[in-house]
């Protein structure tokens, strides 16, 4: 499966393949979405379509198709392990079908992946006979505006458009005028964003915060179709949040006020009005409570000056990252190259945290190369 892939970085990591799986799996795969099946229609402001969940529609059905049996699951994901390098979870592989009718559509948006979404998908076409007057191209779009088309594709059977979902993942299907389009998508997890980290990160988060409105993602919505820069928790307050951890962790005021900033810093919000939570932690640190916020080497070094001898640079600072990456999740967009400098920051010290930040530190940043394996 997934042979002789074409993979682009512009303008966004994708692939395309034009052979996606073996003869059997097309054949079974055409049978499955041609005939009938309980299709649900959803609904957003920018799409119409329909879909359904197959991998749970047949689970432990004795009939279940080839695409969503485990061996085949798991040989697709680790296709799309080496396609993207990236860690993706063995546990949370999710399998629909999509179709699209006569004057549904799917206008541009990017998939941006919040706390605990799918960040990978690979959507395999089963549409037979297209026409161009048929409609349903696929457009991948070089930004938000709907004229930034960057390629057109048509849907042609067993091809493959696999993406990296991120604030720059554009794409939109044009309205469809005389048949059905029929497709399979299977979204994948990176391993630093399941669900059970989600859960995790919630459960840690929510007693800090009892008032805040920390509402969990809904699993119906994952899979679907979602757009925006920023999560459903706007205003959550991270800086708060990442004090709070680290006092929590028992680290004491210069820790607890370097990651206060830390987060404010990162959270890339134009500054309002100072809250006297920052003001007072640039004190805390030595620099002018209303001078700009440092940026993050300056905090670093300023919590490490003031934390005194008792705590070493690498375990403040792996400290410090955990706190602020726990912190901000519920208001972030997940990306792997962020995940991937926050884990060779955290991952080599976090024996030397206290126990709940170990625990911690170990769910949301799995060993990754896998030890022995490079
Ligand atoms: O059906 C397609 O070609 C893509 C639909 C879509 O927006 C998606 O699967 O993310
Ligand atoms: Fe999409």
């Amino acid at each position: 499966m997934l042979e002789n892939v074409l993979f682009f970085e512009q303008p966004y990591r994708h692939f395309l393949c034009f052979d996606t799986f073996d003869e059997t799996v097309v054949a079974q795969a055409g049978a499955v979405l041609s005939g009938p099946l309980p299709w649900e229609e959803r609904v957003g402001d920018f799409f119409v379509t329909y879909r359904l969940d197959l991998r749970r529609l047949y689970m432990l059905r004795p009939d279940a198709p080839a695409f969503v049996r485990d061996d085949f699951l798991e040989a697709l994901r680790e296709q799309m392990q080496i396609l993207f390098e990236v860690p993706l979870s063995a546990d949370d592989i999710q399998v629909l079908g999509h179709r699209m009718v006569p004057g549904q559509r799917i206008g541009v948006h990017n998939d941006n992946p919040g706390l605990g979404y799918e960040g990978y998908r690979v959507v395999v076409q089963f549409t037979r006979d297209h026409s161009p007057e048929d409609g349903g191209l696929l457009n991948i779009h070089a930004g938000d505006e709907p004229e930034a088309v960057y390629q057109s594709i048509r849907p042609y059977p067993n091809m493959a458009f696999g993406f990296e979902m991120s604030a720059h993942s554009y794409h939109s299907v044009s309205p469809l005028t005389r048949r059905p389009r029929d497709a399979l998508i299977f979204n994948f997890w990176h391993q630093g964003n399941t669900p059970a980290v989600e859960r995790s990160v919630r459960q840690t988060l929510a007693p800090l915060f009892p008032d805040a409105a920390l509402s969990a993602s809904d699993p119906g919505e994952r899979g679907l179709h979602r757009d925006g820069e920023v999560s459903a928790t706007p205003n959550w307050p991270a800086p708060r949040a990442a004090q709070a951890l680290l006092a929590e962790w028992g680290m004491g005021g210069a820790a607890q006020a370097g990651g206060l900033l830390l987060a404010a810093a990162r959270s890339c919000a134009p500054e309002p009005v100072r809250s006297p939570e920052v003001s007072a932690a640039m004190a805390r640190l030595g620099f002018a409570p209303d001078a700009p916020l440092p940026v993050s080497e300056a905090i670093h070094a300023a919590a490490q000056a003031n934390v005194g001898l008792s705590t070493d640079p690498d375990t403040l600072r792996a400290a410090l990252v955990l706190a602020v990456w726990v912190a901000s999740a519920p208001s972030r967009m997940f990306t792997h190259e962020h995940w991937r400098r926050c884990a060779a920051q955290v991952r080599p010290w976090a024996h030397r945290l206290p126990m709940r930040a170990m625990h911690l530190a170990e769910t949301l940043f799995p060993e990754w190369p896998q030890a022995g394996t490079g």
